[in-house]
């Protein structure tokens, strides 16, 4: 084994830590370093069997003297102004060769502008998304790299060799040049919005509309992910559900404040969907309810106000069984509306991104991997450039199961139980199968009061309404 060293990482706190071990372990030393020292010194500490492979290092000047040509270094820090102070610490030092990498969560117009920065300077920089939490980081994530091809040459190795893998291929890839890894990554966080939304609509459903306890609804998910939902996220709701408060008992979900955190991924995807003028409702829908969760105040308010809501749902209106095909659908639908952005998105930047490619890169290691990333990996193979709802077997699972997201989502708000991102889901598929839809009476009313024009529905040209003085 060639000991050289010839990676160094920045940022030893969740992901960081456990990507230099992963690193360390698949066989590439590694030198680190932490801008709390002492950060350093427990991780170096803990390392175990690793620790040879592992040069602690107390500033960035020390960090490259550790590090041999080729030298890569990886940032793994908060978004944002802290990449841009490292990167402006680090350039000084760096000499032709060296490679920068971003491997956090950057906005990809960040990392556009970081690549163009480094034009004309002796370091290379790439955006490479990462997923999988700190497990993942540390025995195998999902890597979203951004770059140009010899770039992935030169790190494809190294992240295909800590990667997950589904069936032997490893989960990571080059997405394309740029800050493409990153607007990947982007729009998977988004979908993990999304999906985290569905399961936690669906939860309320068995909560309040149901009456479950916390054990039976956790005896759901497990259920649940023995079939056509299998998947992480589906998995650690399970988990979570079964999960005692070591405090004071109960179940712990009963425990916890019901206010979402956020970085911010989510939103950049429901901003760059609004930017490249693409339908993402159930990812937006799953923005505004984490917005909406942490006005607490407010929502006490409402409900002395108006009344508290949800009410009880009546009689025995939807079982566990409906609910699942509901989900079903409406994981279909969002998925759907995810690759849809990145279609978008490639042909809006002249990126070639490899759509299937990505569902494939998805299936092991991230926080969404699925079993039904399979099927997509598949069905964005067979139908390059469709729509997921059209391809065989999504269109199927939606003839069978939209019914069930239909009576779901009206019986959910009948009760009062808020379903944002599976009721966007169903108007998204409702309008996606409506011929005709009201957007003739928005043309007409543009023209009233603007003079915008709209076109004839029997191709004459007549392109204004007789409004006459009020027009
Ligand atoms: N947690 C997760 O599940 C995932 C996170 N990510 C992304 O990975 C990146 C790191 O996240 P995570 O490990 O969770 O974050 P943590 O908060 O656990 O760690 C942050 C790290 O950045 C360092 N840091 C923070 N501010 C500065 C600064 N101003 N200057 C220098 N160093 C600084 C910290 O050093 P110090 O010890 O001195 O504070 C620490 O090492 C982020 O971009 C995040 O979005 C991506 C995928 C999953
Ligand atoms: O990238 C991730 C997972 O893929 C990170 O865990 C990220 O922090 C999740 O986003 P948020 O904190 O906004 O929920």
């Amino acid at each position: 084994m060639d000991e050289t060293v010839n990676f160094g990482l920045i940022g030893l706190g969740t992901m960081g830590a456990a990507l230099a071990l992963n690193i360390a372990e698949s066989g590439y030393p590694i030198a680190v370093f932490n801008r709390t020292a002492a950060v350093t010194d427990d991780f170096i500490e803990n390392a175990g069997a690793l620790r040879p492979r592992l040069t602690p290092t107390k500033s960035l000047e020390e960090l490259l003297a550790a590090i041999s040509a080729p030298r890569t270094i990886i940032l793994m820090v908060p978004a944002g102004q802290v990449v841009d102070q490292q990167i402006e610490a680090l350039a000084p030092m760096l000499e032709e060769g060296d490679l920068i990498i971003d491997a956090g969560n950057a906005n990809y117009a960040d990392t556009e502008r970081r690549v163009r920065d480094s034009d004309g300077k002796p370091y290379d920089y790439m955006g490479i998304g990462v997923s999988g939490g700190e497990e993942g980081a540390r025995h195998g994530p999902s890597s979203m790299a951004g770059g140009t091809q010899a770039q992935w040459e030169r790190v494809g190795g190294m992240l295909e060799a800590i990667s997950a893998r589904y069936d032997g291929a490893p989960c990571a890839a080059l997405m394309g040049p740029g800050g493409a890894g990153h607007f990947v990554k982007m729009v998977h966080n988004g979908i993990e919005y999304a999906d985290m939304q569905m399961i936690a609509e669906c939860y309320a459903i068995m909560r309040d509309g149901l009456g479950m306890e916390a054990g039976a609804i956790a005896d759901v998910f497990e259920a649940w992910n023995d079939g056509p939902l299998a998947s992480y996220l589906i998995e650690i709701s399970g988990k979570v559900a079964r999960a005692t408060d070591p405090i004071a008992g109960g179940p712990m979900l009963d425990a916890i404040r019901d206010t979402a955190g956020q970085k911010g991924t989510g939103r950049w995807t429901a901003v760059e969907a609004q930017h490249l003028a693409v339908p993402v409702p159930v990812i937006e829908a799953a923005v505004a309810a984490r917005n909406l969760s942490a006005r607490i105040e407010a929502r006490q308010r409402g409900a002395d106000a108006f009344g508290a809501m949800p009410r009880e749902m009546q009689g025995a209106a939807i079982g566990t069984e409906l609910l699942e095909q509901a989900l079903i659908a409406g994981k279909i639908l969002c998925y759907a509306q995810g690759f849809d952005m990145l279609a978008k998105a490639a042909s809006e930047f002249g990126w070639d991104l490899p759509m299937a490619g990505i569902a494939r890169i998805w299936r092991a290691g991230c926080i969404i991997r699925s079993e039904m990333l399979n099927d997509m990996a598949s069905a964005l193979e067979a139908m390059p450039g469709d729509n997921l709802i059209f391809a065989p077997p999504f269109s199927d699972l939606l003839t069978r199961n939209s019914d069930a997201l239909r009576k779901t989502v009206t019986t959910a708000i009948s009760a009062g139980i808020a379903v944002p991102a599976l009721a966007s889901g169903l108007s998204w598929f409702d309008t996606m199968r409506t011929p005709r839809t009201p957007a003739n009476m928005i043309q007409a009313q543009r023209d009233f009061f603007g003079a915008h024009g709209f076109d004839r529905l029997d191709g004459k040209d007549a392109p204004h309404g007789p409004w006459g003085d009020d027009g």
